[in-house]
């Protein structure tokens, strides 16, 4: 399915590109009307009529440019992708001022079209404007993963860390035996072991939304199905992908002229089978009487309580309940959200450990001491482990999951420092140009916990209200604040304590060298995959117990881990 839907998007840029001409003169009209109130913009590059500045960004891999911009322009710059006026904030400062202090303003998103609303027909939660809709379900899901919720998820996290170290240890150094290589849309084989790293993430986060494991690592067609997904919406959503995303105007032309519109409508049902099929499991739970804990399931229960046990269609009932397809769309889109971002900040973890092995050798000390062999790490050693959670925040800085975060949309004019901000302008925090600043952070492109590593105080992770002493901007800014943060915190500490202190990770050798095959960070198209999230393409690693008493103590945990899914009614691992 993934491999038509994609032939099909290369195919549709020719009618787009004859429909084009023809619309060329009404867009030369409204680019004449916008130059009357440029005057005051900010500065940025200069582009050229009509298109602006399109042809100088990467679509796949804008953030290198948007870095170097940054430098040149200051805290703020302007450009226009064809109609559209983007405003691209590089300093935290002038991040923290319009998207947290100016939020009621700022909240909204610049919608790619295509991507939301033909593909998730404008239900996709991460997409929707600043509007009821997305209100009700940001509202429904503060008691779900919001600060005191996520809370309740740590038992799950650490009994699915113990799978993942298992896991990890049974893997060994197959991914460096077998040749494995990405699939579409950047898809994993199920035998690397990014797999186990994805299994892991998304299980937690499936759990805390439908009540449900990834017990199955191998033939699992649904967690197949739910990586298609995410791959797919990732390369639609990437700003620029589609001419319609770029020229409303497009978006008048009739099917026959604007093959994207059916491509998306088949994505469209595509995805539903996914997300209504998740919907449809728990509605026919609920009618078996059979009681999960998952969002999905108690907003179910307490719907039909209300007088909604059926709500087909989208948005809201009258009294504010989601109806199927919003619900469908909210669940899996948060499901999407929280699994390849946390997955992929473990694996770039791992990649900086391979290649810093000073600092591998510094946080494994740390953990040593404070933990011994005796134990594994728990939430409660957050607080003695500075180093590591040192080692974590400085792989976000180095690379966030989304270099450009999540844009937003400016509902009203606005002015910022003497500049003008028009009203509908796409507003990017430019998280990685910040995070690369070097009045800030020194050799910036050096990994360097030590930038983080207090010791003597509370661990303090990316949030907090103030802007210029937060470590990271890589969970946004304002009333978009991602609202998973404290989950995914939660699943890096345990994962991550737990790898360094039971697992030995070493990199491939290459048999005529000798010398250890470690892929050079600094390399953004050999090393980090591209698209809108992002993290590194596949690598091969060796996994061993520290110690015969670190394994048997991995291999004891999974055992005893199978007893507590059968209590807490949950499927047990198959291997
Ligand atoms: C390292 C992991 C993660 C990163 C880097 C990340 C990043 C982000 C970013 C950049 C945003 C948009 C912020 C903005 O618009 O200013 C966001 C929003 C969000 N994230 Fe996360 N996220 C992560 C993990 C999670 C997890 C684990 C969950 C859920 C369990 C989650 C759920 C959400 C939700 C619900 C939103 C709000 C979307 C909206 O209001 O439009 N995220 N995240």
């Amino acid at each position: 399915m993934n491999r038509s839907l994609n032939t099909m998007h290369f195919q549709s840029t020719d009618a787009v590109a004859l429909a084009c001409i023809f619309v060329v003169t009404l867009i030369v009209y409204r680019a004449l009307q916008h130059r009357s109130s440029s005057a005051r913009l900010p500065p940025g590059p200069l582009g050229i009529p009509i298109f602006g500045n399109i042809f100088q960004v990467s679509a796949l891999r804008p953030h290198p440019k948007f870095r170097a911009w940054a430098v040149k322009y200051g805290k703020i710059f302007y450009l226009r992708l064809g109609s559209q006026n983007i405003i691209v904030l590089n300093s935290p400062d002038a991040a923290d001022e319009l998207l947290g202090n100016r939020s009621s303003k700022y909240s909204s998103r610049a919608t790619p079209h295509v991507a939301h609303d033909i593909m998730s027909d404008g239900q996709r939660m991460v997409f929707k404007p600043y509007d009821k809709e997305w209100k009700t379900i940001r509202k429904s899901m503060q008691g779900v993963i919001g600060f005191h919720a996520s809370k309740q998820h740590r038992k799950n996290q650490e009994l699915e860390s113990r799978v993942l170290l298992y896991d990890l240890l049974c893997h060994g150094d197959q991914s460096i035996r077998e040749v494995q290589t990405e699939g579409p849309n950047g898809g994993i084989p199920e035998r690397h072991w990014f797999a186990i790293i994805r299994r892991f993430t998304t299980s937690v986060a499936l759990s805390i939304l439908y009540g449900k494991r990834v017990h199955r690592l191998h033939n699992n067609p649904q967690l197949h199905k739910i990586y298609d997904v995410f791959g797919n919406f990732v390369r639609v959503a990437q700003p620029g992908n589609y001419l319609a995303d770029t020229f409303p105007i497009l978006r008048t032309l009739p099917d026959v002229f604007a093959p994207w519109r059916v491509e998306a409508q088949r994505m469209h049902e595509w995805e539903m089978e996914l997300w209504g099929g998740l919907l449809d499991d728990s509605v026919a739970a609920l009618r078996g009487g059979i009681v999960r804990s998952g969002f999905i399931d108690r907003y179910l229960r307490a719907r039909a309580e209300a007088g909604h046990e059926i709500a087909p269609g989208k948005g809201l009932t009258d009294n504010g309940w989601m109806r199927d397809k919003l619900l469908a769309y909210a669940t899996g889109d948060v499901l999407e959200a929280g699994s390849d971002t946390t997955a992929g900040t473990i694996q770039a973890f791992i990649l900086f450990m391979l290649n810093y092995p000073h600092v591998l050798r510094r946080v494994r000390e740390e953990v040593d001491e404070v933990i011994g062999a005796e134990r594994m790490p728990n939430f409660e050693d957050e607080d003695n482990l500075p180093y590591l959670v040192a080692c974590i925040k400085e792989t976000l800085r180095c690379r966030p999951p989304a270099m450009l975060g999540v844009p937003h949309r400016v509902d009203e004019d606005d002015t910022y420092e003497g500049y003008f901000i028009p009203k509908g302008s796409t507003i990017i925090g430019n998280v990685w140009a910040m995070h690369m600043n070097s009045h800030r952070f020194p050799d910036p492109d050096i990994f360097e916990p030590a930038r983080f590593h207090t010791t003597g105080e509370p661990t303090k992770w990316g949030g907090g209200p103030d802007a210029l002493n937060r470590s990271h901007y890589v969970f946004g800014w304002g009333r978009r604040f991602c609202q998973g943060s404290y989950v995914a915190e939660a699943s890096l500490f345990i994962a991550l304590s737990r790898l360094i202190w039971g697992i030995d990770i070493s990199a491939p050798v290459d048999g005529l060298t000798g010398k250890q095959i470690i892929p050079d960070i600094s390399n953004e198209e050999l090393t980090w995959s591209d698209g809108f999230i992002n993290g590194p393409r596949l690598f091969g690693v060796r996994f061993n117990p520290r110690s015969e008493k670190h394994a048997k103590l991995i291999r004891d945990s999974y055992d005893d881990v199978q007893l507590e899914w059968q209590t807490m009614g949950l499927d047990g691992d198959e291997r």
